[in-house]
């Protein structure tokens, strides 16, 4: 067997771990073959919860875990992470404006970055899923200088998975039958599904639906506005299928895209489709080898375009929020 792979996951004893770390540690996430050592982190009065998670963990007897280390100090957590996938953050309470939120996750994810920077492998991958995930991954790149900006994804997979699920139910085909799906923007109710470039069977799914009406009454509101409906049913935010696009969205850029399809992963623009430069925003991507690619040359429509740019302005917003609480440069 090989070296395990130490993958970091924090807000481990919350309900998206209670999910992720049973599929990270059944080799989900690295496949069959690879063992992998978990790293993690929690704030000190959930320690003991996670002793509880970790005792599950030891009574699966996985084959592939090589071992967990728990603990409240990210310096030490961090250690050596080949991947890292942040997931606690501080979620919205009564009363809490968007400001104090994203101050409330600074505190959070700047020195974690930091942490990073100074304590994990030259490899390391970092994904955040803890809300408002695209901002919270800008904060960690800003303060992790000495890692490559583009280690620094944030979560759209979710929206992604849930806009082929809907897709395929309106077009009586399956998951399987549907390719080139895109999420655009942010993780938020601005993002932007886009069903332009998507195949189903091999055929132009908006050509296919032919029902403009639809995408912007239905399938567009229905994916952005999915995480509310689910709370409104559940009385808790999505976990399970959280974890699950953790473990797509990370095994993906480790393992390789399949060809002729793409994901969607928030990523440092590099200025593709005329989009800000540095500001982590949803696009379509290939992996292979460990390294992802923006597609490039997608012809937007002007509905889309206006679409995309509307989520790219209030991720611009959240910048230059975080921007004068001095979290980001
Ligand atoms: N990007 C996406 O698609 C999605 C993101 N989310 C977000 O994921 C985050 C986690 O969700 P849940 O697991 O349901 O929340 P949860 O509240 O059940 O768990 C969060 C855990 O993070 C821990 N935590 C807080 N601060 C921490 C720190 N500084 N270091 C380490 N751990 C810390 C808490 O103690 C708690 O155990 C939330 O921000 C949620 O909004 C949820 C669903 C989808
Ligand atoms: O909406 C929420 O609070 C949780 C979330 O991000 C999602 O389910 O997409």
């Amino acid at each position: 067997m090989s070296t395990p792979v130490k993958v970091a996951v924090t807000g481990a004893a919350g309900q998206i771990g209670y999910s992720l770390l049973f599929r990270i540690a059944s080799g989900s996430l690295l496949g069959p073959d690879t063992p992998v050592q978990l790293r993690l982190l929690e704030i000190t009065p959930a320690l003991k919860a996670l002793e509880g998670v970790v005792m599950e963990l030891d009574d699966c007897a996985f084959p592939l875990l090589a071992g967990v280390e728990t603990g409240d100090d990210p310096n030490v957590v961090f250690d050596g992470a080949n991947i890292a996938l942040l997931v606690g953050a501080r979620p919205r309470t009564k009363g809490m404006e968007r400001g104090d939120l994203l101050e409330a996750n600074g505190a959070i994810f700047k020195p974690q970055g930091a942490a990073l920077n100074a304590h994990a492998a030259d490899d390391i991958k970092v994904l955040v899923t803890g809300n408002p995930a695209n901002t919270n991954a800008l904060i960690a790149k800003s303060n992790a200088p000495d890692i490559p900006a583009e280690r620094f994804n944030a979560l759209t997979r979710l929206d992604h998975n849930r806009a082929l699920a809907q897709l395929a139910a309106k077009t009586g085909s399956t998951v399987n039958d549907i390719t080139k799906m895109t999420i655009w923007g942010n993780h938020s109710a601005t993002q932007y599904p886009d069903v332009f470039h998507s195949e189903v069977n091999g055929r132009n799914a908006a050509e296919l639906i032919d029902d403009q009406d639809w995408l912007e009454s239905t399938f567009i509101p229905t994916v952005q506005q999915r995480g509310a409906a689910i709370i409104a049913a559940r009385g808790a935010s999505s976990a399970a299928s959280a974890a699950n696009a953790t473990v797509d969205h990370m095994r993906d850029w480790v393992l390789g895209t399949p060809e002729g399809d793409w994901v969607s992963m928030a990523v440092p623009s590099d200025g593709s489709y005329g989009i800000a430069e540095g500001i982590i925003t949803s696009f379509p991507c290939t992996t292979a080898g460990g390294a992802y690619n923006i597609v490039q040359g997608l012809e937007l429509n002007e509905f889309s375009r206006a679409k995309i740019d509307a989520s790219v302005a209030e991720l611009q917003g959240e910048r230059e929020a975080v921007q004068a609480l001095g979290l980001v440069e």
